[in-house]
């Protein structure tokens, strides 16, 4: 690169606009949509569509909801010839949608697109030529005069081509390609020449291209309203644009230019297209909608339109991309995932939509809240409890969250990649024994009264415990605390009861086909660090006396086994 970019490179000319209004405008309706897939993004095509993937391509476009498609350029190729006679030959046409087909201002090119479209009921000719002065000096080698020449001689040629056919509604659209890059003034008279030779009234779309992004998208908005003045008074007039993304500045070039006057916008989905793409109407549609704004096109499956728009146009769509990619409503880290789950824990997907990281809900694109979360070494304690408690109905502590991430942590500090929700399941599994806690045996729990009056709970069971069977016998004012007295005195460790929470887990989960309880125990032990125990059991008490050992074997993980030890009074914190 160089030193100096300005010895090679000129900074773009402002528009001088002093009185702007668009910084002020909001767009509070749908522009009109012109999806040129078929034909813009079909032409920037490694490989263009054969008919099958044209009809495709088409089918769905009028299933997502276009009304204007631009179907081909049916003077280039066989193809986009037949597919055009296809389309009205076998009346695939809807009558609420209008095809449009694009010409250069060449006698015999005009000629055979208009011939393409005999029988149609609506058309739009579209015809282009480049305006901007480096495109006439060096592509054409006109001047501005012959410029007006050339767009005047071409469009009465397609006004007498399509009087000749009065069964078909004919609309023009006249195109000032690099328009971009041009002087206002020249696309302005290239406009009215247009209009003229078409004929006044008669209806006709300028539409305004980024042919390249030249500038900042202000520079587009101030050229929009400039050019939307000079038309104000045309009814017949629909100002059009048609952004690139040579400066990735497609999207908001063309919301500017929305809020500058225009009133279609031309693009195609996810933004297929010449070089960088053309504008991606995806990304303006349903930036529209989470503004509140209904797009008037339908992207409530987003994962099917995009697998069928890569196989039409055999690329893939990018995981990042805005709405539609694979990882753009996942948060991976955890900062992120805390404040989601907190969000959807209190409920804050209501009627008004008001989750953090997420401006759109995923559901209403058809993508579902499992793929939000992902963990990896990014991950904290907020994600990991989410997809724990969405997949597994497992309703963690808040303590017991941070102590289970820093076990999720090592074991990614290991792994190195991505857990999946089965496999921090494994791991919760393994490093609370559910599966694996020694189970009590001849349970025999009764309740009654105790000397002073209060209530008395008696507890005999035995538990292999370390290789030995352990008869266990205590008592205390209900169940854990009788089991956890019994406990310390067999086993010799001095256990103290610093939380317990429990909840059910619904019949439907990965948990299992029936209703369980889950109980978690926070347990110190020998006046070590506080640890955590959890059981799954089919009733709460068997879940909290599972809970109870799960955490004492955390707790003594390594330790030799202790002689025996009197009974130690229980403490709930
Ligand atoms: C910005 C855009 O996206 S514009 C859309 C462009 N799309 C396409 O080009 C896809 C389809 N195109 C094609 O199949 C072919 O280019 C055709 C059939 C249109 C023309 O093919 P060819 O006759 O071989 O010409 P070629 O492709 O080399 O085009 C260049 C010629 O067209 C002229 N030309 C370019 N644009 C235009 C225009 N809008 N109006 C009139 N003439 C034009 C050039 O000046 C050049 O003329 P020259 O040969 O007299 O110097
Ligand atoms: C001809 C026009 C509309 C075009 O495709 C462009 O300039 O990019």
């Amino acid at each position: 690169m160089l030193h100096n970019p300005a010895a090679k490179y000129r900074p773009f000319a402002p528009v001088a606009l002093r009185d702007r209004t668009w910084p002020d405008a909001q767009i509070t309706r749908a522009p009109r949509w012109l999806s040129t897939d078929l034909r813009d993004g079909n032409q920037a095509l490694i490989e263009p569509m054969d008919l099958a993937r044209k009809l495709r391509m088409f089918e769905l476009l009028v299933r997502i909801g276009f009304k204007e498609i631009e179907v081909g350029f049916p003077a280039a190729s066989q193809v986009e010839w037949d597919f055009v006679r296809q389309l009205i030959d076998e009346d695939r046409i809807p009558h609420d949608v209008t095809i449009q087909v694009m010409t250069p201002a060449r006698e015999e090119l005009i000629e055979r697109t208009v011939q393409s479209l005999a029988g149609a009921r609506r058309a739009i000719v579209h015809v282009y030529n480049a305006v901007a002065p480096l495109w006439r000096e060096v592509v054409f080698g006109m001047s501005v005069l012959q410029v007006m020449a050339l767009v005047e001689r071409h469009v009465r040629q397609v006004r007498a081509l399509t009087d000749a056919q009065p069964g078909t509604e004919w609309v023009l659209q006249y195109s000032p390609e690099t328009f971009s890059l041009a002087e206002l003034d020249v696309s302005r008279q290239a406009c009215e020449t247009a209009i003229a030779a078409w004929g006044t009234g008669r209806p006709i779309i300028l539409n305004l291209p980024t042919t390249v992004e030249a500038a900042t998208p202000n520079v587009f908005a101030d050229q929009i309203e400039w050019m939307a003045r000079c038309f104000a008074d045309r009814p017949e007039v629909v100002l059009s644009v048609h952004p690139h993304n040579d400066r990735g500045t497609g999207t908001a070039a063309a919301e500017l230019a929305l809020m500058a006057g225009a009133h279609r916008v031309e693009g195609c989905l996810f933004g297929n297209g010449e070089r960088t793409g053309n504008l991606d109407i995806v990304n303006v549609a349903l930036n529209l909608y989470v503004q509140g704004v209904a797009p008037g096109l339908d992207f409530s499956d987003i994962d099917a339109i995009r697998a069928e728009v890569e196989h039409c146009n055999q690329l893939p769509v990018p995981a990042r991309h805005p709405y539609a990619g694979d990882l753009v409503y996942t948060s991976f880290s955890g900062s992120h995932q805390d404040a989601i789950k907190k969000a959807f824990a209190a409920g804050r997907e209501g009627d008004v939509w008001a989750i953090p990281y997420l401006p759109i809900d995923p559901k209403d694109l058809g993508r579902s809240y499992e793929a939000v979360i992902r963990v990896n070494s990014q991950s904290g304690k907020g994600g990991i409890a989410y997809l724990l408690e969405a997949e597994y109905g497992v309703q963690l502590p808040r303590r017991l969250q941070i102590e289970f991430s820093q076990v999720v942590q090592r074991a990614m500090d290991v792994q190195g990649k991505e857990l999946s929700a089965a496999d921090l399941w494994t791991l919760f599994s393994s490093e609370y024994a559910l599966d694996g806690t020694p189970v009590l045996q001849q349970r025999q729990i009764t309740a009654g009264t105790s000397a002073q009056g209060g209530a008395q709970t008696e507890l005999r069971a035995s538990l292999q415990w370390q290789g030995r069977e352990l008869a266990l016998q205590g008592s205390g004012n209900g169940p854990i605390d009788a089991f956890v007295n019994a406990l310390g005195a067999a086993t010799g460790h001095a256990i103290r009861v610093l939380d317990y929470q429990e909840h059910a887990i619904g019949g439907t989960g990965s948990v299992g086909g029936d209703a369980r309880a889950a109980a978690y125990v926070e347990l110190r032990v020998d006046d070590g660090r506080p640890v955590f125990g959890v059981g799954l059991e089919h009733d709460i008490v068997g879940a909290a006396l599972r809970a109870v050992v799960s955490a004492l074997q955390r707790a003594v993980r390594g330790q030799q086994p202790r002689p025996h030890a009197a009974p130690q009074a229980l403490q709930v914190a």
